[in-house]
């Protein structure tokens, strides 16, 4: 039962997906835009290419011919992918998620007008005029992201009108793809956020991980925690829109599905159809599968009987503070020697103010309160310093 993957993305998450694909004997082929990625450091075969270009990736594909095709980022030229379809290659999770996911606008208005799910109010703006426009409509403050980002990458806050310039321009320069347009969310005022990881399968009911909470700086995250303290309405109504949306995108695999929880309700805000960052909690021994190896077993047809919660578990990312060809990794004998933490180290190859090199994992029994193992993984991520 061997498949050839091709893995479009070779970050962290895609690293720990090769390795648990590995594990089961599968083969992959990881694809970047750089060379050494965390990804091709553990798989078969990789290949260096501009996924943006669609010339390029035909080649590959074509190339390879691959059993599946695994998107492990957004910046991919998504559209390719219903062609694939069509060539009798399954797009995990399927060609319409990646596409749709890829582009805020598509998701967001397939979220909110065609299932009719609870989001924050928005607009489009395809220039500053438009911006202003749009801010007033939406009113302040609001959020402001290019359509084609993630990890914060663009996304600013508007609090008063001088703001707006600012806002505009740093999405342009955030912007990848070759859109120049954002979107402007008011602003929800949540009590907490999570991602509720959910698993679609092939002829097998979809699954629920217990919710993961998280705390994000800069749109990116800090640490993230499972499970969340959520109360059962709000998980019933988070598990509801992530089947609605889930369904509606369609095919088999891991989705991370973001919500805000507010006095008035959950809000959707958006969704990963692949592992997520916050998801890395799940490499703690938390459930018993990790986040990539639900991804792997949904995407393979293998059967996934329950996920149980093993344990309370908590992540707390490693972010290097300068530019470096050759980053090095002080403290992380104080770490080692811990109970009940561990670390990962993905071996980017250059470092830049802010990237995530690594992550911090500690883990305690089930009765332990969830807060007291993410002050030990916050605590213990304080000793390492990520330096040239
Ligand atoms: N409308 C909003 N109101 C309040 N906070 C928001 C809003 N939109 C985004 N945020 C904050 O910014 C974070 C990042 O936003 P979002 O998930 O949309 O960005 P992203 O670039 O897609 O990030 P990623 O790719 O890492 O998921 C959210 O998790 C939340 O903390
Ligand atoms: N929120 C999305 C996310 O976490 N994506 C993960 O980060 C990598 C890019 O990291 P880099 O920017 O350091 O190369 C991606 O390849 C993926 O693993
Ligand atoms: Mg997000």
């Amino acid at each position: 039962m061997q498949k050839k993957i091709l893995l479009l993305g070779s970050g962290e998450l895609g690293k720990e997906f090769v390795i648990a694909a590995q594990r089961i004997g599968q083969k992959v082929i990881a694809v970047d835009s750089y060379e050494n990625a965390p990804a091709m450091q553990v798989a078969h075969g990789f290949e260096v290419i501009n996924m943006l270009d669609g010339a390029e990736l035909d080649r590959i594909v074509a190339k390879h011919n691959p059993d599946f095709i695994v998107p492990e980022i957004e910046a991919i030229r998504t559209e390719r992918f219903y062609e694939y379809e069509k060539q009798g290659i399954t797009v995990v999770p399927s060609a319409k998620a990646a596409n749709f996911t890829m582009n805020r606008k598509a998701i967001r208005d397939l979220a909110a007008k065609e299932l009719g799910l609870r989001t924050a109010n928005y607009r489009y703006a395809t220039t500053k005029d438009e911006l202003e426009k749009a801010v007033t409509e939406v009113g302040m403050p609001c959020v402001v992201k290019p359509l084609m980002s993630s990890s914060g990458k663009g996304q600013s806050t508007i609090k008063t009108q001088d703001d707006i310039e600012k806002a505009w321009k740093y999405a342009v320069e955030g912007s990848r793809g070759d859109i120049i347009e954002v979107i402007v969310e008011a602003f929800v005022n949540f009590n907490s956020e999570i991602t509720l990881l959910t698993v679609t399968q092939n002829n097998h009911p979809t699954l629920f991980c217990a919710p993961i909470g998280h705390r994000q700086e800069r749109g990116d995250y800090q640490e993230s925690w499972q499970p969340a303290r959520v109360s059962q309405k709000d998980i019933e109504e988070a598990q509801d829109m992530a089947r609605k949306v889930t369904e509606s995108l369609g095919g088999a695999g891991l989705f991370g599905v973001e919500f805000f929880l507010t006095d008035e309700g959950v809000y959707f805000s958006e969704l990963s159809p692949r592992p997520h960052d916050t998801g890395m909690v799940t490499l703690a021994g938390t459930q018993n599968f990790n986040e990539f190896e639900l991804h792997l077993r949904a995407i393979l047809s293998l059967p996934i009987a329950e996920i149980t919660l093993e344990k309370v578990g908590a992540s707390a990312v490693l972010l290097a503070s300068e530019n470096s060809k050759n980053p090095t990794y002080n403290g992380i004998e104080k770490v080692a020697g811990l109970v009940k933490t561990d670390f990962r180290i993905f071996g980017k190859p250059t470092s830049r103010p802010y990237r995530r090199m690594g992550v911090i994992l500690s883990n305690d029994t089930i009765e332990t309160p969830v807060e007291e193992v993410v002050e030990r993984a916050k605590k213990t991520a304080t000793l390492v310093t990520i330096k040239s």
